[in-house]
This record gives structure tokens, sequence and C-alpha cells, in this order.
């Protein structure tokens, strides 16, 4: 592969490819139109992770509408995610406006919590969230749920379409799971054992 070169995304496992990334994204955007064709939301990609699956969903949404990103991370190029640190509001105003957050996944789901609440405080109408992909595991934020989902994966760190391993691999077409061992020696902060690869 291409990106077998990045120590960290060699020997990387296809999950879901570009064709059902794409069925998924025609399915969310019949959802969202039902919900929200008429309404003129205003519609924010989560950056960075969240600018491809925005991209990709946007020309799929066939009504007036506006666009905007919010800037939040929680996991700063590692594996595991802290604090939500903030770099960049909606310049748009919001109050009053029904909003589509959309993200590449929902994983513990903390960076989708406090986004949503910091949009019902500054008075949005609605807060609504789109994800690319949802992490199956049960350690989610007070059970956090988006509203609309493309696709899931199981627990294990995934890159492409959008998302990062360590900065590289948003780029990828397909959603990936790094190698095992990569993930588990980021767990316990050890060189994994990948020699004979
Ligand atoms: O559900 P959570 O456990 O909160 O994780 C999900 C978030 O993690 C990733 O962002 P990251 O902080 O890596 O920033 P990025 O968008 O720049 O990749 C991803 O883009 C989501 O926004
Ligand atoms: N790229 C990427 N970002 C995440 N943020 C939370 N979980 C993940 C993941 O599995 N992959």
């Amino acid at each position: 592969m291409p990106w077998d070169d990045a120590p960290d995304l060699r020997g990387a496992e296809l999950i879901h490819d570009q064709w059902a990334i794409d069925q998924a994204l025609d399915r969310m955007a019949r959802e969202i139109t039902q919900d929200l064709g008429g309404r003129n939301p205003l519609i924010l990609g989560v950056m960075i992770g969240g600018m491809i699956p925005a991209g990709r969903l946007l020309p799929r949404l066939d009504f007036p509408l506006e666009v905007d990103y919010v800037h939040a991370t929680r996991y700063r190029n590692e594996l595991s995610g802290e604090e939500l640190v903030w770099h960049a509001l909606p310049t748009t105003p919001i109050e009053g406006r029904d909003l589509l957050v959309v993200d590449d996944i929902l994983d513990e789901g903390n960076t989708l919590a406090g986004i949503i609440d910091a949009f019902r405080s500054a008075g949005a109408r609605s807060v609504r969230t789109a994800v690319l992909v949802d992490k199956r595991h049960d350690r989610k934020y007070q059970g956090l749920c988006a509203d609309y989902v493309g696709l899931e994966v199981e627990d294990r760190y995934v890159f492409g379409a959008g998302m990062d391993c360590r900065g590289l691999g948003r780029n990828a077409d397909g959603i990936y799971a790094i190698d095992q061992r990569i993930e588990q020696a980021a767990k316990t902060q050890q060189e994994p054992d990948t020699e004979e690869r």
C-alpha cells in the first residue's frame, strides 16, 4: 500500500472501501434532506477530520443551506483523547439556527458532546449531528448517539476518509484499522513488536 512507508500505517486493514462510504453518504444525505430540507440549516464541519466527510456530504444535499466550520480537538496526533481544546468557533451567527454538525468519527463522544453543549448554550434552535463512522463500544459519553451515522467500526483505531493516525492517512480512500500491535503499543507506551513485517 502507498502508505506502507509510514510506520504507524504499515499493516493496516481495510474495514470499509470507498464504495461502502459512498453508499453510506447517499443514505445519510437522504435522511438529512428529509429532516432539514426547507429549514436553511447551517452545516458545520468539525476540523480537521470532518473536512472530508462534510466535503463529500454537502454536494449530496440538494436544498438551500449555509456552511461554516468549528475546530475542536482532543487527540492532538495521539491515539487516545484528552481535554477538548477549541481552536475556532463559527463566525456565522448561530442563534435561532438549525445546525448540523458533521464529523468523521464518534468514538467516546466527548468531542461531539462538547460541541453540542456549546452551540445549545449559544442559542441554536436545534443541533443535529452526523458522523461518517460510529465506533462500537460501551464507553460513550453519557450514552451519546449521532442523529445520522454512515458506518460502524469495531473498537480499533481507524484512519482514512478524513481520519488521521498521528497526522497521516486522512487522504486515504476507504477506512482502515491500524495494526493491532501498533495500537497496543500506543496504549502501553512501548515500541511495537512488528519486526517480521
Ligand atoms: O468521540 P471522541 O472520542 O471525542 O473522538 C472523536 C473526535 O476525535 C477526532 O478528532 P481529533 O481530536 O483527533 O482531531 P482531528 O479532527 O484534528 O483529527 C475526530 O475527528 C473526532 O472529532
Ligand atoms: N483518526 C481517528 N480519530 C479518532 N478519534 C477518536 N477515535 C478515533 C479513531 O479511531 N481514529
